[in-house]
């Protein structure tokens, strides 16, 4: 097809969309913020009798003050039968099973049909970690986030991908590109498209999904895999990108990158031990070696955010004010509220209950003094 002619179908195509979209109860902007093999995703508002039709819809946007949404948009008449019965179907079912955890996008709503689908997301409008990493590296002309910002950054993701596993969800497909963050700096984590359910506790997967250079050395030699030990190797890489700007192993050839995983990661001079040692753990080749999400939570290295996190939420609580705990009283300055409610895992809802849990159970253990002062506050957070 000519030039010409492509833009002018492109140009109807987007007509036809923008008219499903308002029929719906969305005005679809303009402003393509990204693409994918079989989508594309727009900046789009939601109107008021959207609001008014949809609570869910309602209250997470009340809490960011805009009505603004991510349409993606999937052209499941272009796509293979494969994607639209498939993997489609699973994207959603598993953002419908994730659905609410602030490090997690959200899906408000889908409709679709014959021709296309539409999955309404909660907007993630400052681009992905990848970006973001280089835009910092740039910045400071030296490749990697500083650990502290990546520390941050890294508790986030973890306490998403707990939420997920504890949903029975894997996502198989954990890379920089798909964490996204939002207007606030909090990240979220995306893209379900290769996520499955977890099932029951021992089964094993085995499809490939993924990029490679994430991938777990089991799916790399096309071993039955558990999903949730792979997601753990993916953290470690996405650790190792944070902090060195750089991917631990990179080679298009899965022998040369087994190869390469063999011989393990090798560190920059200057990063502190205590991360090296974080993700010496989690990319360990025999699956069953690697930490789980509660040691990752209460590995050293994690331990000032945690820190951080549990005496915020002590000097909160009424009754903790008035006697902070000796081993607590570091100042907090370097948390916004938002940022807190992040590593919480809370929503800006206050009627969805915080999932929270990981940051009180590594402290209680870390925190003995705080364990006997805080006994009802914490008794209140779900374990
Ligand atoms: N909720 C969102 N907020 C902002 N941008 C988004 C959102 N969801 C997706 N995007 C942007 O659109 C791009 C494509 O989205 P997504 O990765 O979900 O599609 P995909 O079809 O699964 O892509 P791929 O084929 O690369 O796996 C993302 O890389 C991101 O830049």
């Amino acid at each position: 097809m000519k030039g010409s002619a492509r833009r002018k179908l492109d140009q109807l195509n987007f007509m036809e969309q923008v008219r499903e979209c308002r029929d719906n109860g969305y005005l679809l902007s303009s402003k393509k913020i990204g693409s994918g093999a079989f989508s594309k995703v727009y900046l789009a508002y939601a109107t008021h009798e959207r609001l008014w039709h949809n609570p869910k819809l309602a209250s997470d946007l009340r809490g960011k003050r805009h009505a603004m949404v991510a349409i993606k948009i999937i052209s499941t008449a272009e796509a293979p039968v494969e994607f639209s019965q498939k993997f489609l179907p699973r994207e959603i079912s598993s953002l419908n099973a994730t659905y609410k955890h602030l490090n997690v996008v959200q899906l408000y709503e889908t409709y679709q049909n014959s021709r296309r689908s539409y999955l309404v997301l909660e907007l993630a409008a400052r681009g992905d970690l990848l970006e973001h990493i280089n835009s910092v590296s740039d910045h400071r002309c030296r490749p990697g986030l500083e650990e502290d910002e990546a520390r941050g950054l890294f508790w986030q993701l973890v306490s998403a991908v707990a939420h997920c596993h504890s949903s029975g969800i894997v996502h198989r497909d954990l890379k920089c590109e798909n964490i996204l963050l939002d207007d606030r700096g909090l990240l979220k984590l995306s893209d379900f498209g290769f996520a499955n359910r977890s099932g029951l506790k021992n089964s094993l997967l085995s499809t490939f999904c993924g990029s490679v250079a994430y991938t777990a050395p089991e799916i790399l030699m096309s071993k039955k895999y558990n999903g949730e030990q792979a997601d753990l190797w993916s953290l470690g890489i996405i650790l190792y990108a944070m902090v060195t700007g750089k991917l631990p192993f990179k080679e298009r050839q899965p022998h040369r990158m087994l190869h390469l995983m063999r011989q393990g990661p090798t560190f920059r001079p200057g990063m502190s031990p205590e991360c090296q040692d974080l993700i010496r753990g989690l990319l360990q080749l025999r699956p069953r070696a690697r930490l789980d999400l509660q040691q990752v939570a209460a590995h050293c290295w994690m331990l000032p955010i945690a820190h951080a996190l549990f005496c915020t939420m002590l000097s909160s609580s009424p009754g903790a004010r008035n006697q902070p705990s000796p081993s607590c009283q570091q100042p907090l300055t370097t948390w916004s509220l938002a940022e807190t409610h992040s590593l919480q895992g809370c929503s800006s809802d206050s009627s969805v209950p915080s999932t929270g849990d990981l940051a009180t159970r590594v402290l209680l253990a870390q925190c003995p003094s705080a364990q006997t002062q805080s006994q009802e506050e914490v008794q209140g957070l779900p374990s």
